[in-house]
């Protein structure tokens, strides 16, 4: 055991100083416990009055050395500045939270000395995860002030959160689809270690915890071994501060036994402190000072051996229990205390006071407000804090590339949903309907019978005519059968002729040589068919019967050769550029909606953003994947579409794409925001359903814009997809570039919503982690 917790901890050297300490502690519970707590151990507020003040001998905090610490450590230690000469690694005053209504820390007061394992002991609820939260800054106090390794957490410039901090939280926190090696790869990453650090450590903690084969997926692990990957996880990178919420929850005790065997060993020479929770009270005993935890209060701290001993206890656990009945009779007491004063001393008015401001005494604090450090000249940290880093940044990508890679059915399916989708568009939308059955009713029997004639023009792959009897035809058409009647009279043909030859002949002639239709307007689309269906007949008709006197007959309009398009285009046309844009824009939005959701339900959020990954490096680096997979998504849609469906391009292919890909970086950002701004994945689903239609319908996709009413039209005109359809139709179908007003105005909306959507998910995400 001790070799392979050598070959884990390969700069550690001071074991002369260790073994030192380990015997001063060894006496620390017994007869040579030396003098009361001192204040940095113990403050005032975690005294209970009528619980004597523990006596417990803590070492002397010993600073820092270089020896043990990487280089790249140590340029962490160095980027935090100079610290306090013995800060303690952790220290909480008048700590206090609420989830809403509910208080659940008030007035707490801790310290972890340097070179100590803190045992944190309550019962479930009484506030411990959320403690160990505040103090790794992923969620915020109400009141009071919190300093990890010298300075509040998330200071700028400081190595907490970062590589100085190990934190293991209560979920399991793991990638599911990645193996134990690619779990361990991706921390080491974030912590700058090299792959040969992250191999020797990867290698020495899967034999120490006793997991199983690196290539195991996370996925198929017992939830035992799920604990002990993330238990590895948060000692990866020999943090000097480790925070471990619960790590023998589900381990065995052979394996629990050397979790603090290891632990007890890394703490040795005092460079390195933990705490820990744990619902195994009697292993917190090897701690060195344990803190009794109940409804948001410290009870007591001490060393384990003196809290027994204090109360006559033969286990810790009912040592607690006692504190714990005195604590209950002091709150009744406390209860018909006239005075508002607790019997801990402190005063119940603080409890009143206003929790939303925090109260961060900089007099007293450990280290200078941010804004200080700006004026004092640390601004340089402040910049290298707030500027991405490209190693996180890759490190998150390939986490995503890796997930991708093990979901292969699901990367397939992404690539071909916009291919099928808009498959579908442009095969079942904006094309002619076929087959639609009309009845016929003519009644000439005699003459040229031009009637048939006429007919014989009429499109059968689009009309199909049923020869009926007058009666059959409308019984057939009131039962929904045929969409239209197509008549003629008796003397159809005689009397058409007529109208044609003489000037003037009378209503029963125009009449009796009139097509007579009836249709069912229900369909507007497919009445419009007909009608234009007879139309065209007739033109083809006339022409084949009277040749260059078919001028007598026709409209006096001539439409010429169309300026852009063609006389075919159709509504597929209209509607290709808008559904590409579309698709591509809902795609990115649902690709990228749920990322945060489930990241931060899982705790992978919180616990990469420990690890010192920003808010802003997180969102970079989602962009940049699903900017991936959308490039290949739009990649394959343009080739259906342009090759396929020949849908024509007459401008530059250049514009198309980049305009097509801008559009769908707006998506990616604004799922990045809804990710950013809900918590659930049904209401996160809910929101980007929730804008599909109404953004799909005055947009002007799949109908113009100059039809919607003018207020909601303003509307339309501002969204993301309104001028960037138009613009893309511009340069498809006009072959215009960017010097068009309708081109760059498309191309210049889509950027402004990009830059807001990303700069909003930031700050949403920021405010929120
Ligand atoms: N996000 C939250 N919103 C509202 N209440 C919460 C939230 N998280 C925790 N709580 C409440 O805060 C209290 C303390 O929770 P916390 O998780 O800190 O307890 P704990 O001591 O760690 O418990 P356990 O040992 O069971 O993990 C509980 O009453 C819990 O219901």
């Amino acid at each position: 055991m001790k070799a392979a917790v050598e070959a884990g901890q390969p700069h550690r050297t001071a074991r002369g100083r260790g073994s030192q300490r380990d015997r001063q502690r060894a006496h620390a519970g017994g007869s040579n416990c030396a003098g009361s707590l001192t204040r940095a151990a113990v403050t005032p507020g975690s005294r209970v009055r009528g619980i004597a003040p523990l006596h417990c001998s803590f070492p002397k905090n010993v600073l820092c050395g270089d020896q043990g610490v990487s280089s790249e450590m140590k340029s962490d230690v160095e980027a935090s500045g100079p610290l306090e000469s013995n800060p303690p690694a952790i220290e909480c005053r008048d700590v206090c939270r609420s989830y809403g209504k509910l208080k659940v820390l008030s007035n707490l007061t801790l310290t972890v000395p340097q070179g100590h394992i803190y045992g944190l002991l309550g019962p479930s609820g009484c506030g411990k995860t959320t403690l160990l939260k505040c103090i790794v800054g992923t969620l915020k106090i109400s009141r009071g002030h919190i300093a990890v390794l010298g300075r509040p957490p998330a200071f700028p410039g400081h190595g907490v959160p970062g590589r100085m901090v190990g934190y293991m939280p209560q979920d399991l926190a793991l990638y599911s689809e990645f193996t134990i090696s690619d779990t361990f790869s991706f921390y080491g990453r974030i912590h700058g270690l090299s792959s040969k650090d992250t191999r020797a450590r990867m290698d020495f903690l899967i034999e120490f915890l006793d997991l199983p084969q690196k290539s195991s997926l996370v996925r198929n692990l017992s939830g035992g071994q799920r604990r002990r990957v993330s238990l590895g996880a948060a000692l990866l990178q020999n943090p000097q501060l480790l925070i471990l919420d619960e790590p023998t929850v589900g381990v065995d005790p052979v394996l629990r036994a050397k979790i603090w065997q290891h632990l007890v060993e890394i703490v040795k020479d005092g460079r390195v402190s933990v705490i820990i929770t744990t619902h195994y009270i009697e292993e917190a005993r090897q701690a060195h000072v344990v803190g009794l935890m109940r409804n948001g209060r410290l009870l007591a701290e001490g060393h384990p051996e003196a809290m027994m001993k204090q109360h006559n206890a033969p286990t810790l656990e009912a040592a607690f229990l006692q504190l714990c009945e005195s604590w209950d009779q002091m709150g009744s007491q406390r209860c018909l205390s006239p005075q508002g004063h607790h019997k801990d001393g402190s005063h119940s008015s603080d409890s009143s006071r206003d929790e939303s401001q925090p109260i961060l005494d900089s007099g007293s604090a450990p280290a200078p407000a941010p804004e200080e450090s700006k004026l004092t000249g640390d601004w340089k940290l402040w910049v290298r804090h707030v500027i991405p880093k490209w190693r996180n940044i890759a490190a998150l990508m390939i986490k995503t590339m890796v997930r991708m890679k093990r979901m292969p059915g699901f990367l397939c399916f992404q690539f071909l949903l916009p291919v099928i989708q808009i498959s579908l568009m442009c095969l079942c939308i904006g094309g002619d309907p076929r087959g639609i059955p009309v009845a016929v009713v003519n009644n000439e029997t005699d003459g040229q019978l031009l009637s048939r004639s006429l007919l014989s023009f009429l499109d059968n792959s689009s009309v199909e005519q049923v020869q009926l009897s007058h009666s059959d035809a409308f019984a057939g058409i009131h039962d929904g059968h045929y969409w239209g009647i197509v008549g003629f009279g008796r003397n159809f043909s005689s009397y058409l002729m007529k109208r044609v030859m003489q000037s003037r002949v009378s209503q029963e002639v125009v009449d009796g040589g009139s097509v007579h239709v009836w249709l069912d307007l229900t369909n507007r689309q497919i009445a419009i068919m007909l009608q234009k269906k007879l139309q065209e007949a007739f033109e083809s008709f006339v022409q084949h019967k009277l040749g260059s006197m078919s001028y007598l007959v026709s409209l006096p309009v001539k439409f010429e050769e169309p300026v852009y398009g063609s006389r075919n285009t159709d509504f597929t046309t209209f509607v290709t550029p808008g559904a590409i844009l579309s698709i591509t824009f809902y795609l990115a939005v649902g690709l990228t909606a749920l990322s945060f959701v489930l990241e931060r339900k899982e705790g992978l959020l919180d616990r990469c953003w420990v690890a010192g990954v920003s808010s802003l490096e997180t969102m970079l680096a989602h962009l940049f994947s699903q900017l991936f997979v959308i490039s290949v998504q739009i990649a394959l849609m343009l080739l259906l579409v342009l090759l396929v469906f020949k849908v024509p391009n007459e401008g530059s292919l250049l514009l198309v794409i980049t305009l097509i890909i801008l559009q769908g970086i707006t998506g990616i950002s604004f799922g990045l925001v809804i990710s950013a701004a809900i918590d659930d994945e049904q209401s996160a689903n809910q929101a980007a359903l929730g804008i599909f239609y109404p953004n799909l319908i005055i947009s002007g996709i799949i109908w113009p814009v100059e039809c919607i009413p003018y207020p909601l039209r303003y509307l339309s005109l501002v969204l993301p997809q309104t001028y960037a359809s138009e613009a893309l139709r511009c340069v498809m179908y006009r072959g215009w570039d960017l010097t068009r007003m309708m081109v760059w105005r498309g191309f210049a909306v889509t950027l402004g919503w990009n830059t807001f959507f990303l700069i909003l998910a930031t700050v949403i995400l920021k405010l929120r982690t």
